[in-house]
């Protein structure tokens, strides 16, 4: 098998890529299952129909300075050209247009009128939950589970005995309160929803540019220029989004009181209620129960308060009105959810208590929401709020209106960017992984599909749920007072467990002898390569043949493309074998 072809394997298509091994496997076993029980999507109902009209919210002028922090970013947008035939022109250039576009903290989008699109999916899946009750209440198996078919969301319908209750209204059709219900992510349809065919996946991020766009539309009246656009007229270093829009700079909304707001991060309590249970305590050796309670907060990080820049306010689940489900992870489901009291819009992670308690995943969501809660950083998600019911914790994201990186790379024709772009993003994930190196956190699973497309044409790195805190990290050092040595902040540290994606995994995951912060610049050399090549330098038929290549090879490059050859030098340097 070519290393074109290799890419889109069962593996990769599943999604394995971004699982810890003993995980895949389970996955492929229960895809197995429930493909021979289940006969896959038949239970998916299409949402192709005419849009509903939509509900509008009497509009009211919302205006949000963009942190400071985060301005005056560079405008790339490097994903110029080269999209195939799923990504029409017009779809192209509005996309682009988005792209260029200041990046705020807060999603910005004031009160107006809501998509046809997203109201249509959500009366929809309302309309689902009626029909579809019976069949789903009693055969709560891998095959009437919730899933997700391509651009489709086919939802749980509430199956709460005596109806469900005001705290449960805004997701009960999605969430289950059975919670053997829960979806398996296993069925068909997830892998479908999660292939890396992007001729399906892609539709998603169309979709959501449809959707914003209408937004902006209702927002800024009859103009047809966003409200964020307004935002880089008078931010962006080029001063207008490509010439014609530049008379609408009289048009910008006086700013108001930024709204820039981040709950108190309260730690998950989850542990104190759920932990303290016997039948509750999963994890073979619960780390200190102290540990998993209150999850440390950075001291360097607690000293430096954030709390100027955000206003402190409680939110709930009611707090917010549910768009689209834009993507399912193993323990739960991310939405678009727009923010009643604001109108802006964020990425809502719902995430299943009894799911993360099965899952065994209490310590690794904890951990996610330590590190979520604990960064500050332009490459690095914002986590807005984190809060919980009694079955579900939330954490509110920034909204990455590009979706993952890795559609972006697959959606064009080579799979692959050149060389100036690739370090444009490289040099954006060497800050973020130096920042979490710094706080001492190792990411340990950088892949492109973990790097989100921010409107801004900034990457932001998500999903940390196989990160990992280094144990009496340290302050960093000036070498050579020219630049920060993070490498000091977890050093001494060394972990040993086997996580990461097959084909991104550091020779010293697979030996198991422990591994260091180093993993995360193995895997930037991965990513770098397959930035520039179109696929990962060490992919074998299988896993097996994947780890002895990673073992005993030495990176090679293809003939057929060019690339300098400081940037050979610079994966070379990465992906050498012996690097601790
Ligand atoms: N902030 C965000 N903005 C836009 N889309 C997001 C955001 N966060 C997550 N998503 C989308 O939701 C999907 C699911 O995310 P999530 O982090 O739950 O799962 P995952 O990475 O697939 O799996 P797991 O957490 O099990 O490793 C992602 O693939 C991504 O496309």
């Amino acid at each position: 098998m070519t290393q074109k072809e290799s890419r889109s394997s069962p593996q990769r298509l599943s999604k394995g890529r971004s699982m810890s091994l003993p995980k895949i496997f389970a996955r492929n076993l229960r895809s197995l299952q429930s493909n021979t029980s289940a006969g896959g999507a038949s239970n998916c109902s299409s949402s192709t129909s005419n849009a509903f009209s939509t509900p509008t919210s009497s509009s009211s002028q919302t205006s949000v300075t963009p942190s400071q922090n985060k301005q005056d970013l560079p405008l790339p947008f490097p994903l110029h050209g080269e999209w195939n035939d799923s990504w029409s022109s017009f779809k192209f250039n509005k996309f682009k247009s988005m792209f260029y576009h200041n990046r705020s903290k807060s999603s910005c989008i004031p009160n107006g009128q809501t998509s046809g699109k997203g109201a249509y999916q959500h009366e929809h899946e309302s309309k689902q939950l009626e029909t579809s009750t019976d069949r789903e209440t009693n055969a709560p198996n891998a095959a009437n589970t919730p899933f997700i078919h391509n651009e489709t969301v086919c939802s749980t319908p509430n199956a709460a005995p005596g109806g469900s209750s005001p705290e449960t209204d805004l997701f009960t059709f999605d969430m289950p309160t059975d919670p053997s219900s829960f979806h398996t992510p296993s069925s068909p349809s997830y892998i479908l929803k999660n292939s890396r065919n992007i001729s399906n996946g892609s539709l998603n991020n169309i979709n959501e540019n449809e959707e914003l766009e209408d937004f902006h539309k209702g927002a800024s009246g009859n103009s047809n220029i966003s409200p964020l656009a307004y935002l880089s007229l008078s931010n962006s270093p080029k001063g207008t989004l490509g010439g014609n829009n530049g008379n609408k700079r009289e048009q910008e909304p006086t700013a108001a009181t930024p709204r820039l707001r981040r709950a108190t991060s309260e730690p998950f309590d989850i542990a104190k209620n759920e932990l303290m249970r016997d039948d509750y305590v999963v994890l073979k050796q619960p780390p200190s129960l102290g540990d998993i309670i209150e999850p440390r907060r950075s001291r360097r990080l607690r000293a430096k308060s954030f709390s100027n820049k955000f206003q402190d306010i409680t939110v709930e689940p009611q707090s917010f009105e549910k768009i689209r489900l834009l993507g399912q992870g193993d323990v739960g489901k991310v939405y678009l959810v727009r923010e009643r009291d604001t109108n802006q819009i964020f990425a809502l992670k719902v995430l299943s208590k009894h799911e993360m308690i099965k899952r065994k995943k209490i310590k690794r969501v904890l951990t996610e929401q330590e590190i979520l809660a604990t960064s500050d950083h332009p490459f690095i998600v914002t986590l807005y709020h984190s809060f919980q019911t009694e079955d579900f914790l939330y954490l509110c994201m920034e909204y990455c209106m590009g979706g993952e990186f890795f559609r972006a790379l697959q959606t064009r024709k080579s799979k692959r960017i050149t060389e100036e772009d690739a370090k444009f993003y490289a040099s954006e994930v060497v800050a973020a992984l130096e920042y979490l190196h710094l706080l001492g956190f190792i990411y340990r699973d950088l892949k492109p599909e973990n790097i989100l497309l921010h409107q801004s044409g900034h990457v932001m790195l998500s999903d940390f749920d196989l990160s990992i805190q280094a144990t009496g990290s340290r302050d960093p050092t000036m070498k050579d007072s020219t630049y920060l040595d993070t490498k000091v902040c977890s050093d001494g540290f060394r972990t040993n467990s086997f996580v990461g994606t097959e084909e991104y995994l550091a020779p010293e995951v697979i030996r198991g002898n422990g591994h260091t912060a180093a993993v995360d610049w193995w895997t930037l050399g991965i990513l770098v390569y397959e930035m520039l090549f179109g696929c990962t330098p060490f992919k074998g038929d299988n896993s097996n043949e994947t780890f002895s290549k990673i073992l005993t090879e030495d990176v090679k490059f293809p003939h057929d493309k060019e690339i300098s050859k400081h940037c050979k030098d610079l994966i070379k340097r990465l992906l050498k074998q012996k690097r601790i």
